[in-house]
């Protein structure tokens, strides 16, 4: 059993038009590689909902922050494929880098709002870079439906606005977070860390949900926040770039959990970078 792999935007439009005169409704599930339950859960989700499933792969330079996490990336594309393949997936797109980013190519997809805070704070430059390359695919490939996971909430809101203000029609459909069985959140960084920080790394998501639980209680918010900031620290994770309390449905910032809610957190286990959030339900 294989996939197909398409390497340019020719190939691409050419196989979409053919499944377009069948009938065919087409999905998107976007990824840079490496892919995990995480990504599977997405395809999983797709194939339920489309006929046709195409899934990318780009490892996106424009979203990178630094040189050397570009660098450390995993590159894994045979592996990727293999994965694939069994699933049923119909196609792996993974565009050579000018099938994206054309010599001259000067556009700049800025989504403002949504993109500014939480992990835009700390990663100048991600959401643009983030919704620049997701309106090319999605304008590259033109499907009906685009497959994106919670564990990148602030991501999915980002690429929601920009889909919605630039007109493109396509459904985005955001799927639960797929977590190890001790909880720690499915991420390709997960790779980088070592034996001693994988054992610490999933107190991150314990922590969230204790808090959640305590909020969604009615636990004073900053109280709560600043106890379970404690704890993250006290796990032995470096430094938490942020712990903060959201709207589900516009990312504003709450300091009461009176209404649907995300608590989310970004934190460095030594040189890694994690991110993690989880729903506040309040009970009524
Ligand atoms: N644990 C997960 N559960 C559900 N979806 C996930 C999970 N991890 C990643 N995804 C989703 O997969 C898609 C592709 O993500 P990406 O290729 O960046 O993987 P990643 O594991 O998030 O890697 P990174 O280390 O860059 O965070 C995104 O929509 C992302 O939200
Ligand atoms: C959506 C995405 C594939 C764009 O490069 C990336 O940000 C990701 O993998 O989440
Ligand atoms: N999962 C989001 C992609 C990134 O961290 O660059």
């Amino acid at each position: 059993m294989s996939i197909p792999i398409v390497r340019t935007l020719a190939e691409l439009r050419a196989t979409v038009a053919e499944w377009r005169r069948e009938g065919a409704r087409v999905a998107v599930v976007p990824t840079m590689g490496a892919l995990h339950e995480g990504h599977l859960s997405l395809v999983r989700a797709a194939l339920v909902q489309a006929d046709r499933v195409i899934v990318t792969l780009f490892v996106n330079p424009k979203q990178f922050n630094s040189a050397a996490d570009l660098a450390a990336y995993p590159r894994t594309e045979h592996e990727d494929a293999a994965k694939l393949a069994p699933l049923g997936a119909h196609m792996l797109y993974a565009p050579d880098a000018d099938q994206v980013y054309p010599e001259g190519f000067a556009t700049n997809i800025s989504v403002s709002g949504v993109s500014e805070g939480l992990c835009g704070a700390f990663r100048p430059g991600h959401f643009d870079g983030v919704a620049t390359v997701v309106a090319k695919l999605f304008l590259q490939i033109g499907a009906d439906l685009a497959f994106f996971g919670e564990k990148d909430f602030q991501q999915l809101h980002v690429v929601r606005r920009m889909a919605r203000d630039l007109d493109i029609p396509i459904g985005i459909v955001g799927c639960p977070t797929v977590r190890e069985q001790d909880g720690l959140a499915l991420s390709s960084r997960n790779v980088r860390l070592s034996q001693a920080q994988r054992a610490v790394a999933p107190r991150l998501a314990d922590i969230l949900f204790d808090a959640a639980a305590r909020l969604a209680a009615g636990a004073a918010v900053a109280a709560t926040l600043d106890a379970a900031q404690a704890a993250i620290l006290a796990a032995g994770y470096a430094e938490v770039e942020y712990l903060t309390l959201r709207a589900e449905d516009d990312l504003s910032p709450l300091d009461r959990a009176d209404r649907p809610a995300r608590l989310l957190a970004a934190a460095w286990l030594g040189e890694v970078r994690l991110i993690d959030n989880v729903p506040v339900r309040p009970e009524t």
